[in-house]
C-alpha cells in the first residue's frame, strides 16, 4: 500500500520512503480529541478507511512503524562496543603453552629425522636401482632437446601441405638451433667429464664417493616412476574437510529446525556468518548469528544431528552459545580430531610445582586444548558419571592439585574400596577405603568432626578485628596464621551414595554435608562429592542443590544429568548423555566459568599419582605440616582397645566368684591378653586397682571394697574389687543399647 493510495494524490507531501526507506510500513492512526479515551472510541471509528477515501487530513495521520532512523553513531561508540581482538594469540602469552608447542616442534622433527634416518640405505637402493633407466632418460631427453624434437610435427605439416618455402624456413632454423645445443650439450659433457676425472685422480676419496652418490641419485630420481615416490611421509595428516559456510548452511539446514527452514528460503544463508570462518587451535571456528527466534540452544540439543550433517564425528563438533551476545549468536567449533583420541599436554604439576587452593588448580583440557584450572577455595565441588567413565580420576586430579598444596587438611575416602585413592593416603589427615560399616562409621566421624570444626572457625572469624577480617571469611593471610587454625580443610568423598543411601548414617551424613557445603566456603572448608548414582536417593537434594562447581562425564538419563549439573540443564543443552562410549573423562563443567565447559580431565595414573603424592607429602614435611593419619597419630577410635573389655572381665571371673579383687582382675587379664592388659599389670598394686576402676567407669560397673583371699599367701582381706553379677548387668545393658541403635 503506497503513500497516495491511502492519502490520494493531494495529501500532505509525507514519503515514508524517504525517511525510513523502501521497506518502511505505514500504519494509519484516527487522531482523537484530547479528552476522548482511545478505549472509549467506536470500533466503526478506526476501521480502515477504504484506500482514497481518507481525506480527512484534520483527523488522521500516517505514523512510520518504524521510527526516524537514529543518528550514525560516532566512529568511538561504534568501535567502543565492539571486540577487541587479541594482539597476540593466546598460545604465546601462556607459558605453559608455548613451552607445549615448542616441545611439540621439537619433537616433531626428531620424529622426521628419525624415520627417514632409518630408511637411508632403503632410498639409496631403491635410488641405485632406478638410476639406469633414469640414465636413459637422461640420454633420451637430451637427444630430444638437441636434435630439437618439439619443432618435429610442425615440420611434418609442412611436408604434408606441401609447404616447401616453410619446410625450408624451419628447416634452417632448425640446423641453427641443433648446432648451437649440440655445442652446449658437448661443453657441459666435456667439462662434467673433466671434473669427474680430476675428482678421481686427484680429489679425496669422499669427494669421489658424494660425486658418485649425487650422480646415482641424480639418475635415481630421475628413473623414479611417477606414481611412486621415493620418500613416504613421517606422519600422515588426517584428511580434515576445511570448514565451509556452505557445509555450515548445509548442516544447519539438516537440522529439521522450522526457522532455519524458513529463513533459508528468504536467503537467510550467507548474510549467517558474523565473521570469516578461521583456524581456532586445532580446528575451525564460524560464528554465526541463527534466524530470529533460533537460539544455539536449539542447535546444541540436536549435536548429533549437527555432526551428521557436517560429516564429522561428533567429538569433533562442538557448538555453543556466546554468553555476552543474544541467544541467537552461535559459536560452532569443529575440531579436526574427536576430543577423545586428540592429544593432550600433560598435567602441568606432573613434574613439579606447589600450588595455592586460592589460586586456580590444572585440571583439564577444553576442546581446543586449552587448560582450564579451577579455584576451588569458597566452592565445593560435584563430580558425577556412570561407573568406569572417569569420576575418581577427576577427582584424583583435583586431590593431587590439593595436596601438593602443604597447607591444606586433608580427608579423603573412597567408599568403593579399590584403594584407587590410595596415593592420597600418605597426605591425608584421615583416610579411608571401603564400603564396609565400619570404614563408613570412620568416615561419619570425621564429618562430625568437620561440623563441629565450622562452629570453632565461626566463632574464631567472629571474634577477629574488623580490619583483619573485613568480609568474615577465610583469606590467605588468616589461612596462614597457625595459631587460628583456619587452614583449608578438603574433605573428599569418592562414591559418597554408599553413605548417603545407608540406612543407618545416610540421614546424618546429608544434614552434616548439606551444613558443610552451606557453610563450609567462607570458612575455608571445601566438599568435594563423586558418584556414580547421582539420584535423589543416593544425592540429598541439601547437597545437590548448593554445590558450586559441578562437573558431569557420560550419564544414562536426564534426571542424573540435572542432578549432577542442575536443574534444567538437559533442556538447555547441557546433554551429559550425549557422551559416547569413548569419552572417557571428558564432562561438562558447570559453574566454574560464565559459560559451561566441556573438559577432559588430565590423565594421571596410578604411578604417576603416586610419584605426584611423594612429592606433596614431602612438601607437607618441609612446612610442617603433615599431620593425623598420614603423620602416623592414630585417633581416639583406633586407640580404643580393639577387644571388649566387659567380655574379657567377665571371662576370667567364673560363675562360682560372686566377687573379686581389681587387681586380682588385672593380672588375670594380662595372661588373657598380655598384649592389652600387660602394662596394667606391671602396675603398683593401688594404681593397677584405679586402672581398671576408671576402664569400668564407663560402662557403669561399681567397685567396691570387697571380701577376697589373696591367691598367693591365702590370706583374706577387704580391698577394692567388683561383683560379677553387676558385670553381666552392664554385658546386658550395653547390647540392649547396642540393638536399639
Ligand atoms: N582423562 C582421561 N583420559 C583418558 N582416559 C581416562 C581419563 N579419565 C579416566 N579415563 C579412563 O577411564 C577409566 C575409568 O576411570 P575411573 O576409574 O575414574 O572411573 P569411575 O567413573 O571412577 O569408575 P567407577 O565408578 O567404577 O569407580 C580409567 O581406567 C581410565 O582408563
Amino acid at each position: 500500500m503506497t503513500h497516495s493510495d491511502l492519502f490520494g494524490p493531494d495529501s500532505q507531501d509525507f514519503t515514508p520512503a524517504e525517511t525510513e526507506g523502501p521497506d518502511a510500513e505505514v500504519i494509519l492512526l484516527r487522531k482523537n480529541p484530547p479528552d476522548t479515551d482511545p478505549a472509549d472510541a467506536d470500533p466503526a471509528d478506526t476501521a480502515e478507511p477504504e484506500p482514497g477515501t481518507a481525506d480527512d487530513g484534520e483527523q488522521e495521520t500516517a505514523v512510520p512503524v518504524d521510527g526516524p532512523a537514529p543518528a550514525r553513531p560516532s566512529w568511538q561508540q561504534s568501535i567502543r562496543s565492539g571486540e577487541r581482538r587479541e594482539v597476540l594469540p593466546t598460545w604465546l602469552l601462556s607459558r605453559d603453552e608455548l613451552r607445549e608447542r615448542v616441545r611439540w616442534t621439537l619433537d616433531h622433527f626428531t620424529h622426521v629425522f628419525a624415520f627417514h634416518a632409518v630408511r637411508t640405505p632403503v632410498y639409496a637402493g631403491t635410488l641405485a636401482i632406478r638410476s639406469p633407466l633414469g640414465a636413459a632418460r637422461l640420454v633420451g631427453g637430451a637427444f630430444r632437446w638437441v636434435s630439437d624434437a618439439d619443432s618435429r610435427p610442425i615440420r611434418a605439416n609442412a611436408i604434408a601441405h606441401n609447404d616447401a618455402a616453410e619446410y625450408l624456413r624451419l628447416a634452417k632454423h632448425r640446423d641453427g638451433k641443433v648446432r648451437l645445443r649440440l655445442t652446449i650439450l658437448l661443453a657441459a659433457t666435456l667439462g662434467t667429464a673433466i671434473l669427474l676425472t680430476a675428482l678421481i685422480v686427484a680429489g679425496p676419496t669422499w669427494g669421489m664417493l658424494l660425486a658418485l652418490a649425487g650422480i646415482v641419485g641424480g639418475l635415481g630420481w630421475l628413473g623414479a616412476p611417477q606414481d611412486r615416490p621415493l620418500i613416504g611421509p613421517a606422519v600422515v595428516k588426517p584428511q580434515v574437510q576445511k570448514l565451509t559456510s556452505h557445509i555450515v548452511l548445509r548442516a544447519l539446514g539438516a537440522l529439521g529446525i522450522a526457522g532455519i527452514n524458513q529463513a533459508m528460503t528468504k536467503g537467510w544463508g550467507p548474510r549467517a556468518f558474523v565473521a570469516p570462518i578461521t583456524r581456532d587451535g586445532p580446528g575451525w571456528r564460524a560464528d554465526v548469528d541463527l534466524p530470529y527466534g533460533v537460539t544455539a540452544v536449539d542447535i546444541m540439543e540436536r549435536r548429533d544431528r549437527l555432526a551428521s550433517g557436517l560429516r564429522r564425528p561428533m567429538g569433533c563438533v562442538w557448538p555453543e552459545p556466546v554468553h555476552d551476545q543474544h541467544t541467537g549468536r552461535l559459536v560452532l567449533w569443529v575440531g579436526d580430531q574427536d576430543m577423545n583420541q586428540a592429544s593432550q599436554p600433560a598435567w602441568p604439576l606432573a613434574k613439579a610445582g606447589t600450588t595455592s587452593v586460592f589460586k586456580p588448580l590444572p585440571f583439564g583440557t577444553d576442546q581446543r586444548g586449552r587448560t582450564v584450572a579451577l579455584t576451588l577455595m569458597f566452592a565445593n565441588m560435584l563430580i558425577g558419571a556412570m561407573p568406569r567413565f572417569g569420576k575418581t580420576f577427576a577427582l584424583r586430579v583435583v586431590l593431587l592439585a590439593v595436596a601438593l598444596d602443604p597447607t591444606v587438611e586433608m580427608h579423603t575416602w573412597e567408599l568403593k574400596g579399590t584403594g584407587d585413592l590410595g596415593p592420597l593416603e600418605q597426605v591425608s589427615h584421615t583416610y579411608g577405603s571401603g564400603p564396609d560399616d565400619e570404614t563408613l562409621a570412620a568416615c561419619m566421624d570425621m564429618l562430625r568432626y568437620v561440623y563441629k570444626d565450622l562452629e570453632r572457625r565461626a566463632k574464631v572469624i567472629r571474634n577477629l578485628p574488623k580490619d583483619v577480617c573485613p568480609e568474615n571469611k577465610v583469606t590467605p593471610e588468616l589461612a596462614g596464621k597457625k595459631s587460628l587454625r583456619l587452614h583449608p580443610l578438603l574433605v573428599a568423598i569418592d562414591e559418597c551414595q554408599e553413605l548417603f543411601a545407608h540406612d543407618k548414617f545416610g540421614k546424618e551424613a546429608a544434614e552434616l554435608c548439606t551444613g558443610i557445603i552451606k557453610r563450609g566456603p567462607a570458612m575455608g572448608v571445601i566438599l568435594e562429592l563423586a558418584t556414580q548414582r547421582p539420584d535423589k536417593d543416593s544425592m540429598p537434594t541439601g547437597v545437590s542443590a548448593n554445590v558450586g562447581i559441578r562437573f558431569c562425564l557420560r550419564v544414562m538419563g536426564q534426571t542424573e544429568n540435572d542432578m549432577v549439573l542442575g536443574t534444567s540443564s538437559y533442556k538447555n543443552g547441557l546433554r551429559a548423555t550425549t557422551f559416547t562410549a569413548n569419552d572417557r573423562g571428558i564432562g561438562y563443567l558447570v559453574g566454574h566459568a560464565t559459560d559451561p565447559q566441556i573438559i577432559r580431565t588430565f590423565y594421571i595414573d596410578a604411578p604417576a599419582a603416586e610419584r605426584i603424592a611423594e612429592r606433596a607429602r614431602a612438601a607437607r614435611i618441609a612446612a610442617g605440616t603433615l599431620s593425623g593419619y598420614a603423620a602416623g597419630e592414630t585417633t581416639d577410635a583406633e586407640r580404643a582397645p580393639a577387644h571388649d573389655l566387659l567380655a574379657d572381665v567377665l571371662a576370667v571371673i567364673p560363675a562360682s566368684e560372686e566377687r573379686v579383687w581389681n587387681e586380682t582382675v588385672v593380672d588375670r587379664l594380662a595372661e588373657l591378653r598380655p598384649d592389652a592388659y600387660g602394662p596394667w599389670a606391671a602396675l603398683p598394686a593401688k594404681a593397677k586397682s584405679a586402672q581398671l576402676t576408671a576402664a569400668l567407669k564407663p560402662f557403669g560397673v561399681a567397685v567396691d571394697q570387697v571380701w577376697g583371699t589373696d591367691e598367693t599367701t591365702g590370706k583374706g582381706a577387704n580391698r577394692r574389687g567388683i561383683e560379677r553379677d553387676d558385670v553381666t548387668a552392664a554385658i546386658t545393658k550395653r547390647d540392649v543399647r547396642r540393638r536399639s541403635d
